[in-house]
């Protein structure tokens, strides 16, 4: 952290009055008025210039109007990237009406088509999500290809994400009747042994080692409770089992083994990435999607191999998403949640490795590492399971959303709800207004819980970036004013200002269309794609005019931009700001 003694304070230029600014408590101490511009510069001081820090914190208070527009705003214009969803909201509820929670939309043969996929894209779906499990290589390649040309052709900005199969214990999937009854007492023959259709009382596991460490007593539990059998018998490589709790078989049901009421964490040699995986990586690589969701990581090491393989095989980024499905994963959360670009908390497996009553406590516990870490994080699997089959959630569904929101996830998912569900459009509707009106709540009851801060960075500029960030959040709020400007190339000021959950909406102006698609997933943050020009005050004020003649800012509001493009010239120091600035 940056303490005030460590900056030589220089006051000059439009200076009107004094003020401080206390980087520990990120409290600006000089009152704005409205039509004025306050700056903070900050920037590395020269040669003889420094008492103590090598840093030099600049203020500027001063009045401005951005009536004298630069005269190549207009070749701006075309290039503003709004997308129309965020643009009607902002119309309809403004500023601080604008939601903040991400929404992931997993795809399937109930919402395929154009139109479904549209009005996916129109109810606020951020991330499209395809699950590799399921259907064509040709089935994917359609729909990513569907959800780009909504983009560019409707003004949509939904960005995609793989989802890999992975490497899991599980049942197959004969695709005859869709579910099967296990009685009490009934005995059942689980074998690795291929065979076409169904056989009575016959189970097969897609894996050959699947009974191996596995003894007489233990405990076979289906996808985390819906049935359980104990072990009779062995028979060579296949087991005999009897069933003890009753329930539905489903297709490719996930299998877990328990013994003494604990997990037998079996290793089966599975890679984390199967070579289906990888061609199915390859293939989402050169679809140019934007997020790659990683099932059953279960260290570090399995993510900075996919990273590593990203960056040579492809030009733009991709973010990876670590998916949090295994006990093992949980024991080593922290080092793969640094490794990592963000975390999906995929309930549905994890319920299967870990007992029920432990997924709040632990999605709770991801949530704030993810948090102190600076990762997005997501929460997926049945916030809304009710709605594969009915037309409204229950009350406890609702709950459990707003409960998401309440501990600040970035983002949200439905699985089935949209993928299969005859009621995809509303399910997405529901996760909308449930989060609306908990942000509005959490905001009106002033719950934004100050955070634990972490020091995210080593280096001075970006320990100072970060700093500023931080107090570009608590500026916003205590001024109360209506948005966060941030000019970003990569994304990293966006993201620690929306590490801080600010009031305000951030709006990311990037030139670069992967940090916008990757800024999707970031609450708060609406990325838009502009043109980047190494004039800082010109950038600001072309985005400022080109918002007003949209109608969507208007004079009077007043904004706090913050920027930390640096120059690509040489000769050009540093420049890191943050400016409150009132539209006149
Ligand atoms: N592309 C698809 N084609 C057909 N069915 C799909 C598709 N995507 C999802 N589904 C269906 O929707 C249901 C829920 O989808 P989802 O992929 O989220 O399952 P999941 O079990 O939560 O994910 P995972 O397999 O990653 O753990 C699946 O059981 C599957 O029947
Ligand atoms: C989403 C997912 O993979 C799960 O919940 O298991
Ligand atoms: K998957
Ligand atoms: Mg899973």
């Amino acid at each position: 952290m940056v303490a005030l003694g460590d900056l030589a304070v220089k006051f000059g230029g439009m200076i009107k009055r004094e003020g401080a600014f206390d980087f520990k408590n990120g409290v600006f101490g000089v009152p704005i008025k409205r039509n004025e511009v306050c700056a903070l510069n900050l920037r590395k001081l020269r040669a003889g210039e420094s008492r103590i820090g090598g840093v030099q914190a600049v203020m500027q208070v001063g009045v401005e109007s951005d009536a004298g527009v630069s005269p190549d705003s207009k070749s701006l214009e075309g290039a503003l990237g709004f997308d129309v969803v965020t643009e009607v909201e902002l119309r309809e509820k403004g500023f601080l009406g604008l939601r903040k929670t991400k929404l992931v939309c997993t795809i399937g043969p109930a919402c395929c088509s154009l139109d479904d996929l549209e009005k996916l894209a129109m109810g606020g779906m951020n991330v499209a999500r395809l699950n590799m499990c399921h259907n064509t290589r040709e089935w994917h390649q359609d729909l990513i290809r569907k959800i780009k040309k909504l983009n560019e052709e409707k003004g949509f900005c939904v960005s995609l994400m793989i989802d890999t199969e992975g490497s899991q214990i599980h049942v197959v999937d004969h695709g005859s009747p869709s579910t099967v009854k296990a009685g009490e007492g009934s005995v059942w023959f689980f074998t690795n042994e291929k065979f076409e259709g169904s056989r009575p009382f016959t189970i097969q596991a897609n894996y050959e080692g699947f009974a191996e460490g596995i003894h007489v007593g233990d405990e076979i539990v289906f996808d985390g409770g819906m049935a359980t059998f104990k072990v009779v018998e062995k028979v060579g490589n296949d087991l005999r089992c009897q069933c003890t709790d009753p329930g539905l078989l489903l297709p490719r049901a996930k299998l877990s083994f328990w013994r003494d009421g604990k997990l037998v964490e079996k290793n089966y040699q599975l890679p984390t990435l199967s070579p289906k995986d990888w061609s199915d990586i390859d293939f989402g690589i050169s679809e140019g999607v934007d997020f790659i969701a990683m099932s059953f990581v279960n260290d570090a090491d399995a993510v900075t191999h996919l990273k590593n393989h990203i960056s040579t095989k492809s030009s733009k980024s991709i973010q990876v998403l670590a998916k949090i499905e295994s006990l093992e994963a949980l024991h080593k959360l922290h080092e793969i949640v640094a490794a990592s670009d963000g975390i999906m908390i995929a309930r549905g497996d994890l319920g299967v490795e870990i007992p029920l009553e432990q997924i709040p406590t632990v999605q709770e516990e991801i949530t704030y590492v993810c948090r102190q870490l600076n990762k997005p994080v997501l929460v997926a699997s049945q916030l809304l399971e009710s709605m594969v089959e009915y037309p409204t959630p229950t009350r406890a569904e609702v709950a459990d959303v707003s409960e998401v929101v309440r501990q600040y996830a970035d983002a949200l998912m439905l699985s089935g709800e949209s993928a299969i569900g005859p009621f995809g459009q509303k399910a997405l509707s529901v996760l909308r207004m449930t989060s609306s009106r908990m942000e509005l709540w959490s905001r009106e009851e002033n719950r934004q819980d100050v955070l634990l801060q972490h020091n995210l960075e080593a280096s001075l500029p970006d320990r100072i970036a970060e700093q500023i960030c931080n107090s570009a959040a608590a500026m916003a709020n205590n001024l109360g004013l209506e948005a966060i400007f941030v000019y970003t190339r990569h994304g990293q000021m966006a993201s620690v200002i929306s590490r801080n959950r600010p009031n305000p909406p951030i709006f990311a102006f990037t030139n670069d269309s992967s940090t916008r698609m990757a800024l999707n997933l970031r609450w708060g943050v609406t990325p838009l794609l502009v043109d980047l020009s190494d004039d800082m005050e010109g950038n600001i004020t072309r985005s400022v005019h080109l918002l007003k003649t949209k109608g969507l800012i208007k004079n009077g509001d007043t904004v706090l931009v913050v920027s930390d493009v640096i120059p690509t010239s040489t000769t050009q120091t540093v420049f890191q700001s943050i400016q409150v600035k009132t539209i006149v």
